[in-house]
């Protein structure tokens, strides 16, 4: 009880400075000293008044009328391990995870429950032909797949040659090598010698998961490719929360931040953001 009301006490700006002092603690010992220690114990205190630890119970972000007193919570890591005993991971998904995990790399996987939202997504729609940008070792890409029907097809895209035959090794194991269009290459390469075929406006979904700077150029040739109705979903749009800090400015960042505004002006499609994961956007083709 005592973390609760702590926690209750604890205004969602604070909160954001304990997150930030946690996860970039240089930028606060920059500071001169005096202002550095008293800032520092300051700061210390916050984080612990949060209750970050793993126990914590949910930290509500936001319950006042700038938000119309609707209540909405923060993620800690034992609710997360709630999330993660809700999802239904398949064996295969599972095995091919626990591979990776000691692989350069893994921590671009999608999560469990990402790779859920995708299947679920792709079943809800009843795509038959799907297009992924950035398969890794094939994790996100195996959870469509095992979704789609028989006559279903996944173009799978990545331009690492040596994470790719992990994911085909596993597409094997899992019977569905059928339905993936394995492509070595570079996605936007791809997708244009897609449309040259004349395939505009064949796809039900796709799901962009390769280099954050090219999202945009890939949301455009994506937009030909899918048919109205059809659905493109991104990852990474929240980028660790980067996007919302204006004190972060590289590259990567800003080409996100810039992309996710460009996106919320564009009349084609209607959009929603969700923070599963580092955040993904729904876009539906209008
Ligand atoms: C975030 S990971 C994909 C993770 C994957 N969706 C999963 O859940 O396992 C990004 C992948 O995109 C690939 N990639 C980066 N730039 C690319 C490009 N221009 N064309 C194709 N693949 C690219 C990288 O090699 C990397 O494997």
């Amino acid at each position: 009880m005592a973390s609760i009301f702590a926690i209750s006490r604890c205004s969602a700006s604070a909160y954001q400075r304990a997150i930030d002092y946690q996860s970039r603690p240089q930028r606060f010992h920059s500071l001169s000293s005096r202002a550095a220690k008293s800032r520092f114990i300051r700061l210390n205190n916050l984080t612990r008044n949060c209750s970050l630890s793993s126990n914590a119970a949910p930290f509500i972000v936001a319950d006042d009328e700038k938000y119309s007193n609707k209540q909405v919570i923060s993620i800690t890591p034992r609710l997360y391990d709630y999330i993660l005993a809700n999802v239904r991971e398949p064996p295969i998904l599972r095995q091919l995870r626990e591979e990776t995990a000691n692989m350069r790399g893994s921590q671009m996987q999608v999560s469990p429950d990402q790779a859920q939202l995708l299947a679920m997504l792709v079943q809800i729609l009843g795509a038959e032909r799907c297009i992924e940008l950035g398969v890794y070792t094939g994790y996100s890409s195996l959870a469509v797949a095992l979704v789609l029907p028989e006559s279903g097809c996944l173009v799978a895209c990545e331009r690492d040659a040596r994470s790719l035959e992990v994911a085909k090794r596993y597409y094997e194991l899992a019977g569905v090598s059928h339905k993936v269009s394995v492509k070595h290459g570079l996605a936007a390469d791809v997708l244009k010698s897609m449309i040259s075929s004349g395939e505009t406006c064949s796809y039900d979904f796709a799901f962009v998961d390769a280099e954050k700077r090219m999202n945009q150029e890939y949301f455009e040739l994506l937009l030909q490719l899918v048919r109205v109705g059809g659905v493109i979903v991104i990852d990474n749009v929240l980028w660790h929360g980067k996007v919302a800090d204006p004190l972060v400015n590289d590259a990567k960042t800003v080409s996100i931040r810039n992309f996710n505004q460009t996106l919320m002006a564009d009349k084609r499609v209607s959009t929603s953001m969700v923070p599963i994961g580092d955040g993904m956007t729904i876009c539906r083709k209008q």
